[in-house]
C-alpha cells in the first residue's frame, strides 16, 4: 500500500500521512507475535551521552575518542555541527555491531560563518547555540518543519544575557543565527527549564569555556527530565570540570579546561523500552545486555516502572537485563516528571491493558507529570490520543498527561509524526494487535535506525547481518490475521 509521506505542511508544521505532498512510502504491517517471545537484543549507544561526549570532545583540551557512539539521524546532525564549527571527526574502523568509533580532535578556534541544520535533534538545537556563541562569525540555525516549532526562546534569552548577539526576529524558534565573537562572558542567569531540560544542559555542557562559568537558576514552577539535567553534571565532572547543583533548581560550572578523554558510550536504555515492553504486551522474557550497574540513564527507571505493568525485571550477574511478562497487563497511575522520554513505551502498555486480553477485559490507567512532551519531536500526548483512538482505544488528554479507559482494540494505520518513539510505540501496538500499520517507520532512524531489523529478529527472523546482536528463540511471527499487509511485512522481515 502506497501512501503519502509525512511532509512539511504550508504553515510549516508536521502533518500527517496522506496530507502533504505525495512522497510514496509504504505502511510497515507491524508483526504480531504467535505467543509468548524468548529474546535477547543488544543495543546502539545512547543518544544522550553521544551527544554531551561530542560536545564535550569539541570543547576539550585535547583529542578524544568515543567507542560505541550511537549512529543515527540526530548522532550524525551533530557530528555534521561540531564539524561545522571547525571540529575535526573522524571514524576508526571498529567490528562493533553498530559502526565505526570516533576521533575527535577540537579546532584550535571554533569557526563560525556557517550554518547548521538541526533536523528534529532537541539536543544539537540546544547544545550546539553556547558553541555557535563562542565561534568567531555568524551560525545559522534552522532544521525540519515540526523543529521550527520546538521551543528555544528561554535558551536564546539565557544566552543573550550572558552576553551572546542572537538574531531570531523575535521568533524564539529556529531559524536564527547566532553572532559568535568568539567568547562569551558568561556567569549567573535566570531561565525557565519547564519546558525542557536540555535548555539547562546546554549552558552546562559549554559553562566551563564562558569566561566567569555559569550559574543557572530555574525560575519556572516544575523541571522535567531531571536525570538528563544529571547525566550532564556527571559527563562534565567526569572530565574534570567543577559542576555542581548548590540548591533545588540551581547549577554551576566553573571556568577551566575540560579535559579529553577516551569514553566508551552506553547502550541506549531508552530505546530498550519498546524491546522489553515487548515481554510485557504478548508474553515471554527480552533480555538487553550490557546494561551499566550505574548509570545516569533514565531508561534505567525501566526497572522499577514496567512491574508497575506486572513484569518481573531482574538483573542477571552478566550484567544484563531481563524483563518477563505474561501478556496480562495490570492497570497502571504513574507521575514521571523525570521519565518523559519513556511515556510513549508507557502509555502503549497502557493502551495494551485498556484493551486487556481479548478486548473485554481491559483495565484503565492514568499517566500524568508529562506536559513537556507536547513539545518534544511532535505534541506527543495529542498525537497518542489521536493514534490510540483511531485504532479503536479510549483515551483523553489530560493538561499534563493521558487517561486510557478500557477498549477494544483494531487494527488500522498509526501515524508516527516524523517521531521515533510514536512509531515503536505503534510497532509495540501491533505485537499484540493484528492490522496495525505503522506509518513511516524510517523515523525511528532518528535515534535507531535499525530498529526493524531489531524487532524483526526479536521475533525469531534470522536473516539480518547482525547475527552477534540479537540472539531470539521466538515462535515465528505471526501474519495471517493481516492478510496481503501481513504478506508484505512478511517479505520485507526476511529481506533483511
Ligand atoms: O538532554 C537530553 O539528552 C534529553 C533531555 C530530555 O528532553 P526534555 O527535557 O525536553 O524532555 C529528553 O526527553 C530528550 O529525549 C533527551
Ligand atoms: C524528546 C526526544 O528527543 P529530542 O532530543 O529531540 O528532544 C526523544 O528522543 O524522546
Amino acid at each position: 500500500m502506497l501512501i503519502g509521506k509525512l511532509n512539511p505542511g504550508k504553515d510549516g508544521d508536521a502533518v500527517r500521512a496522506g496530507e502533504g505532498t505525495p512522497e510514496a512510502v509504504a505502511h510497515w504491517p507491524a508483526p504480531t507475535a504467535a505467543g509468548p517471545i524468548s529474546a535477547r537484543v543488544a543495543l546502539p549507544g545512547s543518544k544522550s551521552l553521544t551527544g554531551r561526549e561530542l560536545v564535550l570532545a569539541a570543547l576539550a583540551d585535547g583529542p578524544g575518542i568515543l567507542r560505541a557512539p550511537l549512529h543515527s539521524r540526530d548522532s550524525a546532525l551533530m557530528i555534521d555541527a561540531l564539524r561545522a564549527l571547525g571540529t575535526d571527526i573522524a571514524e576508526i574502523p571498529s567490528d562493533r555491531a553498530f559502526g565505526a568509533d570516533l576521533r575527535i580532535i577540537p579546532a584550535a578556534e571554533l569557526t563560525g560563518s556557517t550554518s547548521i541544520g538541526c533536523g528534529l535533534a532537541g539536543t544539537v538545537m540546544r547544545f550546539v547555540p553556547p558553541l555557535a556563541a563562542l565561534a568567531l562569525g555568524p551560525v545559522a540555525f534552522d532544521g525540519d518543519p515540526y523543529a521550527r516549532k520546538r521551543p528555544m526562546r528561554p535558551l536564546l534569552d539565557a544566552l543573550r544575557a550572558l552576553g551572546a548577539d542572537i538574531a531570531d526576529e523575535g521568533r524564539g524558534a529556529l531559524p536564527f543565527t547566532v553572532h559568535g565573537a568568539g567568547s562569551l562572558r558568561g556567569g549567573r542567569v535566570e531561565l525557565d527549564a519547564s519546558l525542557s531540560s536540555q535548555f539547562v544542559s546546554a549552558l552546562l555542557l559549554a559553562g566551563a569555556r564562558f569566561d566567569e562559568g555559569v550559574h543557572v537558576v530555574h525560575t519556572g514552577d516544575r523541571l522535567p527530565s531531571v536525570p538528563h539535567i544529571e547525566m550532564t553534571l556527571a559527563a562534565l565532572r567526569a572530565r574534570g570540570v567543577a559542576a555542581d547543583s548548590p540548591a533545588p533548581g540551581e547549577w554551576r560550572v566553573a571556568p577551566g579546561p575540560i579535559g579529553a578523554l577516551d569514553i566508551t558510550i552506553e547502550p541506549d536504555l531508552s530505546n530498550a523500552a519498546p524491546f522489553l515492553a515487548a515481554a510485557l504486551a504478548v508474553g515471554g522474557s527480552v533480555t538487553v545486555p550490557n546494561w551499566p550497574g550505574t548509570t545516569t540513564q533514565v531508561g534505567d527507571q525501566l526497572r522499577t516502572l514496567l512491574p508497575e505493568f506486572g513484569a518481573d525485571l531482574i538483573t542477571n550477574p552478566d550484567g544484563s537485563v531481563t524483563a518477563t511478562g505474561d501478556g496480562t497487563l495490570r492497570s497502571v497511575t504513574l507521575d514521571i516528571p523525570e521519565a518523559g522520554e519513556l511515556a510513549p513505551t508507557l502509555i502503549g502498555l497502557a493502551a495494551l491493558a485498556a484493551h486487556g486480553t481479548d478486548g473485554t477485559d481491559g483495565v484503565a490507567s492514568e499517566i500524568t507529570g508529562i506536559g513537556h512532551i507536547r513539545h518534544h519531536e511532535t505534541d506527543r500526548i495529542a498525537a497518542l490520543v489521536a493514534e490510540i483512538r483511531g485504532i479503536g482505544g479510549d483515551a483523553e488528554e489530560l493538561p499534563d498527561g493521558i487517561r486510557i479507559a478500557p477498549a477494544a482494540l483494531h487494527g488500522g494505520v498509526w501515524h508516527s509524526y516524523a517521531d521515533h518513539r510514536m512509531a515503536t510505540t505503534g510497532a509495540l501496538i501491533g505485537l499484540r494487535v493484528p492490522g496495525v500499520e505503522v506509518e513511516d517507520i524510517a523515523s525511528t532512524g532518528k535515534t535507531l535506525p535499525e530498529f526493524p531489523q531489531l524487532w524483526a529478529r526479536m521475533l525469531g527472523h534470522e536473516s539480518w547481518n547482525g547475527a552477534a546482536v540479537v540472539e531470539a528463540a521466538a515462535p515465528a511471527a505471526d501474519f495471517s490475521a493481516i492478510g496481503i499487509a501481513g504478506r508484505a511485512a512478511r517479505s520485507f522481515l526476511e529481506g533483511i
